[in-house]
């Protein structure tokens, strides 16, 4: 699989465990790193709850801090145990666990092991997707647009759509699918919106012992206060010209804003803040997209669903409604890119991390014995 072998599809691997720490998606996708030729099996393992401790407790750290075996080892069983239970890919995208992000200041840091990943797998690793984009001036994230470009493509989109992934951080992508690459001029726009769930998890466990508002359920019996979503409104992060991202923890201080009110109030409060977020980021985008298709665990969240089709002027769907599958557009995206970064292909672009030029980010890491000229 290397760069002058044209585009044959091969099977690839793809794991993604979220800023959410729940666990570990694994999903197969035949592609030749530009178009998607069919979807493959997938899978889920949970993190256990000590774990998630584990990993928690490891937030905010970076490649040089000591005392990291802990969590790198419970990140990588993890994510040997869920890999190997999918036979067949000829390569395997890696993205580890997003310990710090902060690519303005000391970088990006994805907690993982791709080398070792290589060796107990047998085939090639793609991994640390984010770094080289970061040093060229990028910010290392949202990634998975160059797949959404492919998403818009295979469900033959034809008008700009949107694809917003609510996972910890919400994401957006607008598309033009009429462009023929993701990293040509206008292509893409793409950018994290603020926070989407992480906050909300953050409150449940605080005040009620549970990781996260199941349906919404909290926010249903609740009022949204005006005042803190207007003061929230007010943070400088959604004055910033996209791209943009965030670390997990940026918006330490939506919960800071619901701490005066009842669960069920803060509950729906932090909810619309995060929906606000959205309704703000769509702003940013060349024209407004026909629709946009959610991914990621805010969509089971009818709550927050309803706020943002109450507050937008296009359908707002899950992305099953293409076709898709929402619980696995992340694994399955890091498979993209593993196969994009084995053909030499960009993985971002000035319109999706704010990188100068298009790039190509991802170390190949050869399991002994297969060893090559990397392309
Ligand atoms: N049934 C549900 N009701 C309400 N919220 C839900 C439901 N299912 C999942 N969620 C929310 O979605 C979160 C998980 O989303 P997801 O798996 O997309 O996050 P992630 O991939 O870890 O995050 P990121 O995309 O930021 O890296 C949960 O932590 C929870 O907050
Ligand atoms: C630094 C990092 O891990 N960022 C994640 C996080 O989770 C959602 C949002 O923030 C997005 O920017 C990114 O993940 C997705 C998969 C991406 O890179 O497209």
């Amino acid at each position: 699989m290397t760069r002058g072998q044209g585009s044959t599809p091969v099977w690839a691997l793809g794991a993604m465990s979220g800023t959410s720490l729940d666990g570990v998606d694994a999903a197969m996708l035949l592609t030749d790193g530009e178009r998607i030729l069919a979807f493959g099996d997938s899978t889920y393992r949970p993190y256990t709850a000590d774990e998630t401790a584990i990993l928690r407790a490891a937030l905010g750290r970076w490649q040089e801090d000591a005392g990291l075996g802990p969590a790198l080892r419970v990140v990588q069983e993890a994510h040997l145990e869920t890999l190997s239970r999918l036979a067949g890919a000829e390569v395997a995208g890696f993205h580890g666990q997003t310990l710090a992000h902060d690519p303005r200041g000391r970088g990006t840091h994805q907690l993982g092991d791709g080398a070792a990943l290589a060796e107990a797998l047998g085939i090639p690793v793609v991994w640390d997707f984010r770094s080289a984009d970061v040093r060229l001036g990028g910010e290392g994230a949202p990634l998975a647009p160059f797949y959404h470009f492919a998403c818009a493509r295979h469900i033959g989109a034809t008008a700009p759509v949107a694809f917003l992934n609510l996972g910890g951080v919400g994401n957006l992508t607008w598309i033009d699918p009429a462009r023929a690459r993701p990293e040509d001029a206008g292509a893409l726009l793409a950018f994290d919106t603020g926070p989407a769930n992480a906050p909300i998890n953050d409150l449940m466990t605080e005040r009620r012992g549970l990781p996260y508002d199941r349906g919404g359920a909290l926010a249903a019996r609740g009022q949204v206060v005006d005042g803190a979503l207007e003061l929230f409104l007010e943070e400088g992060y959604f004055l910033k010209t996209p791209p943009k991202s965030l670390d997990r923890d940026d918006f330490s201080l939506m919960l800071d804003l619901v701490r005066e009110l009842d669960d069920e109030d803060a509950a729906a409060t932090m909810t619309a803040m995060s929906a606000a977020a959205v309704m703000r980021g769509i702003e940013h985008c060349p024209v407004p997209p026909e629709r946009i298709l959610v991914t990621g665990g805010g969509r089971h969240n009818p709550v927050m669903m309803a706020m943002l089709s109450a507050g937008l002027d296009c359908p707002v769907e899950p992305v099953e409604a293409a076709g898709l599958d929402g619980d696995m557009l992340e694994a399955q995206a890091f498979a993209f890119l593993a196969v994009r970064v084995m053909r030499g292909l960009p993985t971002s672009c000035p319109g999706t991390t704010g990188v100068r030029t298009a790039v190509g980010g991802g170390e190949i890491s050869r399991p002994a014995g297969a060893r090559r000229t990397a392309t």
